[in-house]
């Protein structure tokens, strides 16, 4: 079943044609890269999936079979269909003085009552819930930590557990790693890659570089100009392809130094890569850092 239908997405801000005429389509279950220069209509394209924006006249967007948005208005489902996407950005949004358990329960704000959210009253089961999220992320000992003590990676992590209380179906990433440090930026794609396998969520992820698309998802959509240049496997995206594609805007797209997979030989200073025990596991594995 599709998950999330887009045809012909356009959108126009004063003279900028930011989305040129987008078509994509993604099932159930599948994880997704979007990759593309800085300026070429990521965060444009997932602001419209997640419902955050209208498209212009002409553009059509359904998601799990209903329509979300058609011609630039919203369909009757929208407030439904924002309950089954969850979103994380490159800056985390999280309330920095609250404690993150906090933060996480904010994803069942959209199934509860206005009172209890505004009161914060939360079942003992729905903290419970949003400490088990937290576990599944891999950081139950930072519940009552205020989120600014966390790191950039553990915030993410965070926004990431928001996601799982929220019960979404959808999960869009926009460029969740552009402002994390290596080791942090690969355990938050091995949480979305677990996430994605085993609660079987549709995940698309926007990244600046390539190699975590190879890494991590077995099919990547590419944006020029606000238009799909390519939509087929990563395993395909080679450094001449990218080159094609790009022409030299293409160096902003692969990393200084390759990342290390099994096997491979590993940058000085990075330990050996262990698989994870993932049953299942989709492709190549990285070092959980
Ligand atoms: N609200 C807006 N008003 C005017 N122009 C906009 C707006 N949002 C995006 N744009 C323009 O649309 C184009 C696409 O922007 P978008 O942020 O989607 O690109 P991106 O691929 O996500 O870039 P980056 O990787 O740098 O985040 C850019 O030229 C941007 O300046």
């Amino acid at each position: 079943m599709t998950a999330i239908a887009v045809e012909n997405l356009c959108k126009r801000f004063g003279k900028k044609q930011a989305l040129a005429g987008v078509d994509l389509t993604i099932g159930k279950g599948e994880m997704v890269a979007l990759i593309g220069a800085s300026g070429s209509g990521k965060s444009t394209l997932i602001r419209h999936i997640a419902g955050l924006e209208r498209g212009d006249a002409g553009s059509l967007i359904e998601i799990l079979g209903e329509v979300q948005q058609k011609d630039g208005r919203y369909g009757p489902k929208m407030r439904e269909l924002r309950g089954n996407i969850g979103v994380i950005f490159q800056q985390f949004n999280l309330v920095a003085r609250l404690p993150v358990i906090t933060n996480v329960l904010c994803g069942i704000l959209g199934r509860i009552s206005p009172w209890r959210g505004t009161f914060g009253f939360f079942t003992r089961a729905e903290r419970i819930a949003a400490i088990e999220a937290l576990g599944r992320v891999g950081i139950p000992e930072v519940a009552w930590q205020r989120a600014s003590t966390l790191s950039g990676g553990q915030q993410q992590r965070a926004a990431i557990a928001r996601t799982l209380v929220q019960r979404s179906k959808i999960l869009l990433a926009d460029e969740p790693i552009a402002s994390l440090d290596p080791a942090s930026a690969r355990r938050v794609m091995d949480v979305l890659a677990d996430i994605n396998r085993s609660e079987g969520m549709t995940v698309l992820v926007s990244l600046h570089q390539v190699e975590y698309a190879r890494v991590y998802c077995d099919r990547t959509v590419a944006l020029r100009d606000g238009k799909v240049v390519y939509d087929g496997p990563s395993d395909a995206l080679s450094d001449s392809f990218l080159t094609e594609l790009y022409g030299a805007a293409y160096e902003e797209l692969v990393l200084p130094q390759k990342l290390p997979v099994k096997g491979e030989a590993r940058p000085t200073g990075t330990r050996e890569p262990v698989d994870r025990p993932v049953v299942g596991a989709r492709k190549k594995t990285l070092q959980p850092a």
